[in-house]
């Protein structure tokens, strides 16, 4: 079953000069599958992550998701259907400092509304202890170090179950060991939970290692 298939994307951005960043893209990537896409910088990859995520809504083309369209959707839908399907994991964690680890980690969950808090919480401390930082649950996120709280961020970005998880960099401001942790984690979602990876990177060793590979070049996709 194919979670994603996208089909003539184009996107343009019109400051400062129109330009065509992303050309007739298509693809599909079925369940289970660990992608990864490199590329030059600046060929496209943050911005096909980002359309893909659904964050940027502005294209032309076709975006399917687990079999729906993510075209001409209202934002309090696509909010709704990414806090349900997608996690997703930012470079910069962007957790809220003044919450704890754990508090984070359950804001997703909380907001889906679908099961209770005692559950919920039960499921953070499981996730929080997979990546090996359960020591800093009770903790506010500000007074983490850069690699507990990008560990604490993909705790929360899997803690709906999403069918997709992406990631923009994930590993990009860890040590090798936490990005050794990272990659595992996300080979161990793609292989024993079919939960789809699409992971932008630059780190050679960790796009070698993925199911696939997606190369990009000035906006378009010339392997993969
Ligand atoms: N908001 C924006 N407005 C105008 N141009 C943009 C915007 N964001 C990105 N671009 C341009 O789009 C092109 C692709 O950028 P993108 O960030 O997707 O590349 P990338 O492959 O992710 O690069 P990197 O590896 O350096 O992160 C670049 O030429 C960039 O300058």
């Amino acid at each position: 079953m194919n979670v994603l298939e996208v089909a003539n994307l184009n996107k343009y951005f019109i400051e400062p000069v129109r330009n065509q960043v992303l050309k007739d893209v298509g693809f599909q990537v079925k369940a289970g599958e660990f992608v990864a896409i490199t590329g030059k910088s600046g060929s496209g990859k943050s911005t096909l992550l980002y359309l893909l995520s659904t964050m940027d809504t502005d294209f032309e083309g076709s975006i399917m998701i687990n079999g729906e369209q993510m075209k001409g959707k209202t934002n309090r839908w696509l909010a709704a259907f990414r806090n349900q399907h997608i996690g997703f994991v930012f470079q910069f964690h962007y957790l809220l400092p003044e919450f704890t680890s754990l508090e984070n980690v359950m804001l997703p969950a909380r907001k889906l509304g679908l099961y209770p808090k005692e559950q919920i919480e039960q499921r953070a401390l499981d996730l929080l202890k997979l990546l090996d930082v359960d020591s800093q649950a009770a903790k506010r996120a500000a007074l983490l170090s850069g690699g507990q709280q990008q560990r604490v961020a993909i705790a929360r970005a899997l803690i709906n179950d999403p069918s997709i998880v992406m990631g923009d960099e994930p590993t990009g401001n860890l040590d090798s060991a936490n990005s050794a942790t990272v990659f595992g984690l996300f080979k161990e979602l793609a292989k024993e939970r079919q939960q789809t990876v699409l992971v932008v990177t630059h780190d050679e060793d960790f796009a070698r290692r993925a199911d696939r590979r997606i190369y990009m070049a000035d906006g378009q996709i010339v392997e993969g």
